[in-house]
């Protein structure tokens, strides 16, 4: 077990941060904007065409200075390092995070328990290469001679989220003739809706599940096979329609996927970093492999910074440790996403899954309950439409949510002048939250009104905005494959580093075994015909009891 002085927050370097933080507090940004005329090239940065604003943080050059030293005291360099080497990082469930060798370029050996596993990770994509031609190109077809015109992604979690991501954030791409639906919830009308809007004829299935345990993935499946079956199809036309990517071969084929029809997945891949594995093929297939691919090399451009860039210039730290900045030593709770990118509006969806789940932790790598802030909520929704909703408590409601503004210099759909307005929009909002609006300039402007001056006093305190709210710009030039799997490379290793500055284990995720677990035998007393013992609460047997009372009462 560590000594009490290892944990973070006794840390030299951390005490600097808080007493540096103290000195900060009567900072205002304009301020910082007014002494340094410099300040937009100095706290600028960029990679892998990912270009990072972050000079409308509370920052100076000594608070990044002391942020990087806390990095280095927490030797994030070195972890880094056993990240791409394949170390057992994830401690507790002795495991490596390997997803870089899923999008590695490069020709060195990756090795996990003595074996290389690049050719496997290379024969896959091979697989997947010749799976996508031969779906887009109409040599696999339907069980009556039919082209497919639909993928039915059967997933959830990580089997969802991150592959819904990529194929809306790359829409522009899609093969003309085939659409991709994902069915995720066990709400009965998740799955209805999809299956209402398709023909068995011309559907492709596909069963995502790293496990092939999940609950709502099985049932859904089992109802699209019934459906199917129940819709011209028999047992033998099963294996042109269902299609599995799984760690879990073997419960896949007993489920009634053929072999041949049988991706893999890894140990070593994270749900939410399995995107860029053969759970991707849904959007693969909607995209291309040629697009695909260039996805992944977008990712592996932002790998092959953030394994190698100082840590003063390298973006998944910049945004890590500004993170940590406000969420430790700030008080503040959550982090905002706000993609000012139609095509993007899934992000933070996708965030939510990958930082909530990897660093929503409360005790150390060792076992040690922490005396800090760990992960914060991530929240967040398409721009500009969240102005004329939720960016009103940015600007003036008492929490404090960093936000980090993500937009495309260019459009794929250029429509009058919307983009120049979308992107005057984004910037206006970051200045907005920068400089706000002070007690004099509000009164100017009532005066300038003609305003009587009790009407003045009056109306005054409420048009003050205070300002001073912290913001990142990330920008690109276009929503492509490459910038695409660069900016999710980029989160990904934020939240690693993250987790590496709080002792946590980010890959793991033992809080949502306990809802898993509890659920089975709440299901079998909702099924049941006779009351079933098991109290636990009378909340939860209370609840039950209401359900079963309208359920086998023949109410
Ligand atoms: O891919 P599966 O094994 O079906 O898992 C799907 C999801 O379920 C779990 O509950 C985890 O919290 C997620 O991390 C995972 O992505």
């Amino acid at each position: 077990m560590p000594q009490a002085h290892d944990l973070l927050s006794r840390r030299p370097e951390w005490r600097a941060l808080a007493e540096h933080q103290a000195s900060m507090q009567q900072v205002h940004m304009r301020d910082l904007f007014h002494q340094d005329p410099d300040r937009f090239r100095r706290f600028f940065a960029e990679a892998a065409g990912i270009s990072l604003d972050y000079s409308k943080n509370l920052v100076t050059t000594d608070t990044m200075a002391r942020l990087m030293a806390l990095a280095r005291a927490c030797q994030l360099p070195d972890r880094i390092e056993a990240m791409f080497r394949g170390e057992h990082i994830n401690a507790s469930e002795d495991r490596p995070a390997l997803h870089v060798a899923l999008r590695n370029m490069g020709s060195e050996p990756i090795t996990v328990a003595g074996e290389d596993i690049m050719p496997e990770v290379r024969g896959t994509l091979a697989r997947m290469e010749e799976f996508v031609w031969r779906v887009r190109s109409t040599q696999w077809r339907g069980f009556t001679n039919k082209p497919f015109t639909d993928v039915v992604s059967i997933g959830i979690g990580g089997s969802f989220l991150g592959p819904k991501l990529v194929s809306a954030s790359l829409k522009p791409y899609w093969h003309g003739r085939l659409n991709c639906h994902y069915v995720a919830n066990i709400d009965g009308s998740h799955i209805t809706e999809v299956l209402r809007h398709i023909n068995p004829e011309t559907t492709l299935f596909l069963i995502q599940s790293k496990s092939f345990k999940t609950q709502e993935t099985l049932e859904n499946t089992k109802v699209a096979r019934e459906w199917f079956l129940h819709n011209g199809g028999n047992e033998e036309l099963i294996s042109k329609h269902f299609v599995a990517v799984t760690a879990n071969t073997r419960e896949a084929i007993d489920f009634g996927i053929t072999e041949e029809n049988i991706f893999p997945m890894w140990d070593w891949v994270g749900g939410r970093y399995s995107l860029w594995s053969a759970i991707g093929l849904p959007t693969a297939l909607t995209i291309g492999m040629e697009n695909f691919r260039a996805l992944l090399s977008g990712a592996h451009a932002m790998d092959q910074h953030f394994r190698t860039a100082p840590l003063e210039d390298n973006l998944p730290v910049i945004l890590a440790l500004l993170g940590i900045w406000y969420g430790n030593f700030w008080q503040a709770d959550a982090h905002a996403i706000l993609p000012y990118d139609h095509y993007l509006r899934g992000l933070p969806a996708h965030l939510q899954q990958l930082d909530m789940e990897s660093n929503g932790k409360c005790v150390t790598q060792a076992g040690e309950p922490v005396d800090y802030q760990t992960g914060p909520i991530i929240w967040g929704g398409a721009g500009a439409n969240g102005q004329h909703a939720y960016h009103q408590l940015l600007h003036q409601g008492t929490k404090l949510s960093p936000a980090d503004f993500i937009i495309p210099l260019h459009t794929h759909n250029p429509v009058a002048n919307h983009h120049a307005i979308l992107f005057a929009n984004c910037l206006s909002q970051t200045q907005a939250l920068m400089q706000g609006k002070t007690e004099a300039e509000a009164r100017a402007e009532l005066e300038a009104q003609g305003l009587p001056p009790e009407e003045v006093a009056r109306l005054a305190p409420h048009k003050v905005i205070p300002g001073n709210k912290p913001s990142n710009t990330l920008l690109f030039e276009r929503g492509t494959p490459r910038t695409v799997g660069a900016l999710i490379a980029l989160y990904e290793h934020k939240t690693f580093a993250q987790g590496v500055i709080w002792d946590v284990d980010s890959f793991d995720q033992w809080g949502v075994e306990l809802g898993k677990q509890l659920g089975k035998d709440i299901l079998d007393r909702l099924l049941s015909r006779d009351a079933l013992p098991g109290a636990n609460d009378s909340s939860t047997d209370g609840l039950i009891e209401l359900f079963r009372s309208r359920h086998h009462n023949g109410s």
